[in-house]
C-alpha cells in the first residue's frame, strides 16, 4: 500500500501575524514544518511527504527545511486550504497512491500511534480523522451577546492528519461546490462515511502567537539546561582593522590572527560549542586550514548557532565580557549586542556584551592584546 502525506504549508498565517508564515518559525530551534514532517514520518506507514507551499520561493525553502526526509517536489497551493489540498491531489493524480494523508504543517506534535490507527480505520472506511470531544459549553453569539447555548453532546473538534483512500478524496474535491475547512467535510458532502478516532490535546495547531508559547512550554519537560564557557585572546598590532562582535571599531590597532581575529565572537563560539560538548572553534575551523585565513568570524558564530538547531536545542542566553583598556567598549556595546543577536537568531534581550579593564595590569593592561570571556546557556533534548 503506497501512502503519501500532503503537508499543507501554503497558508500565510494571517491570524498569527508574524512577518513570515508561522510554519517557518522555529520551535526548539527547528521550523514548525520540520517538526510536523518528522512527527508524521516517525509514526510509521507514510512512504513520502508532498509539501504544498505558497509559491516557488517557499518551495525551495520547504525543501531545504525538509532536507534528508523522503519528500516529493513541492507543489504550489491556492488561495484557500481547500484549493491547496486540491492542488496537491491533482499533482498525485497521474500516479495515484492508495492512501493520502492531509496534515497541517502548523501542527508540530503528533501523538504516537495516530497514523497507524488512521490507516487501520481505512480498511473499513474511505476516510478517517482524529477528533477531540468538545469539553467547554458552546455558545452562539453576535455583537458581544449570547444568542443561545448550543448542545455540545456529540460534537467534536476535528484535527489532522486526516486519512483517505485516494480516489474518493480526489473525486470529492473535484465535485466540491462549497468551501470546507477540512477534507472530511467533502467526503461527508459526498455521502461517504468518515471514521472518528480519538484525537489529542497535544496535537495543537499553531494559529495564534499564544499557541506557539503553549507548544514551547509543552517541550520544556523534554529539554535539559546546558551551559558552556569560552575564553580567547588576540594580540593588538598595526595595520589590521579592529573587529569585535562583528562590528568594525575605529582604532589605530587591530587584532592579529589566522581569521579576522574577532576575539569576542571566538569566545562566544567556544561557549556554545562547550555547552554542546562539541569541542572548540579550532576543531570546527582549524587554524592550519588556509580557507579560514582572514575569514569573517560571523560565519563561525552562525555555524555554532546552527549546531544548536541541528541538535534540536534552544539557545537561551549568551554573556560576553571583553577585557581591554582601549578602545572603550561601552559606546559600541549596543551595536555589538544587536549584531550578535542577529547572528544567533535570538532576541537582543537575551544577549549581553560588557567590558572590563585589568587596572593596567598584565598584557591587556599594557594594551598588547584583547581578551574575551563568554558564557552560553542552552536547552537540549534530554
Ligand atoms: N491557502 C492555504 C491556507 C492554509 N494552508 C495550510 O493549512 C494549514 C491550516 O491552516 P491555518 O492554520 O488556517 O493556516 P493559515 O491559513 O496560514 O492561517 P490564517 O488562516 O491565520 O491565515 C496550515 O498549515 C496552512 O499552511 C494551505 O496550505 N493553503
Ligand atoms: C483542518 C483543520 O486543522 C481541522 O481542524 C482546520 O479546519 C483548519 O482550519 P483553518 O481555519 O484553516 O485553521
Amino acid at each position: 500500500m503506497r501512502v503519501i502525506a500532503l503537508l499543507m504549508a501554503a497558508g500565510s498565517g494571517s491570524r498569527f501575524g508574524a512577518e513570515r508564515p508561522k510554519q517557518y518559525l522555529t520551535l526548539a530551534g527547528r521550523p514548525i514544518l520540520r517538526h510536523a514532517a518528522e512527527a508524521l514520518l516517525t509514526d510509521g506507514g507514510v512512504n513520502a511527504l508532498l509539501p504544498v507551499v505558497a509559491g516557488p520561493a517557499e518551495g525551495q525553502e520547504a525543501e531545504a527545511v525538509l532536507a534528508g526526509l523522503p519528500c516529493l517536489r513541492a507543489v504550489q497551493g491556492g488561495a484557500t486550504r481547500q484549493a491547496s489540498v486540491r492542488a496537491g491531489l491533482e499533482a498525485l493524480a497521474s500516479a495515484p497512491p492508495d492512501v493520502v494523508l492531509v496534515h497541517d504543517a502548523a501542527r508540530p506534535f503528533l501523538p504516537a500511534g495516530t497514523v497507524p490507527a488512521l490507516l487501520r480505520a481505512l480498511e473499513e472506511f474511505p476516510g478517517a480523522i482524529p477528533a477531540q470531544p468538545v469539553s467547554d459549553t458552546l455558545k452562539a453569539g453576535a455583537e458581544g451577546r449570547i444568542l443561545r447555548t448550543v448542545p455540545r453532546a456529540g460534537l467534536f473538534r476535528a484535527q489532522t492528519p486526516q486519512a483517505f483512500r485516494f480516489a474518493p478524496l480526489l473525486d470529492a474535491h473535484r465535485a466540491a461546490r462549497e468551501e470546507a475547512t477540512d477534507d472530511a467535510a467533502l467526503l461527508e458532502a459526498a455521502g461517504l462515511p468518515v471514521a472518528l478516532l480519538p484525537g489529542s490535546e497535544s496535537n495543537l495547531k499553531v494559529t495564534y502567537p499564544e499557541d506557539l508559547a503553549r507548544a514551547e512550554a509543552s517541550l520544556l519537560p523534554r529539554l535539559l539546561p546546558a551551559m558552556g564557557t569560552g575564553f580567547d585572546v588576540h594580540r593588538l598590532v598595526e595595520g589590521r582593522p579592529l573587529i569585535l562582535c562583528g562590528v568594525t571599531i575605529p582604532h589605530p590597532l587591530g587584532l592579529d590572527g589566522h581569521s579576522d581575529a574577532d576575539v569576542g565572537l571566538h569566545a562566544l563560539c567556544d561557549a556554545i560549542y562547550g555547552a554542546l560538548a562539541e569541542g572548540d572553534i579550532g576543531r570546527h575551523f582549524p587554524p592550519s586550514d588556509m580557507q579560514w585565513k582572514d575569514a569573517d568570524s560571523t560565519a563561525f558564530l552562525r555555524h555554532a548557532a546552527g549546531r544548536v538547531t541541528a541538535r534540536g536545542g534552544i539557545l537561551t542566553h549568551v554573556d560576553l565580557t571583553l577585557i581591554c583598556e582601549r578602545p572603550k567598549i561601552a559606546p559600541h556595546a549596543e551595536a555589538m549586542r544587536a549584531r550578535v543577536a542577529e547572528l544567533l537568531g535570538i532576541p537582543v534581550g537575551r544577549v549581553s556584551v560588557k567590558a572590563t579593564t585589568t587596572e593596567r595590569l598584565g598584557f591587556t593592561g599594557r594594551g598588547e592584546g584583547i581578551a574575551a570571556q563568554a558564557a552560553a546557556t542552552l536547552l537540549l533534548p534530554a
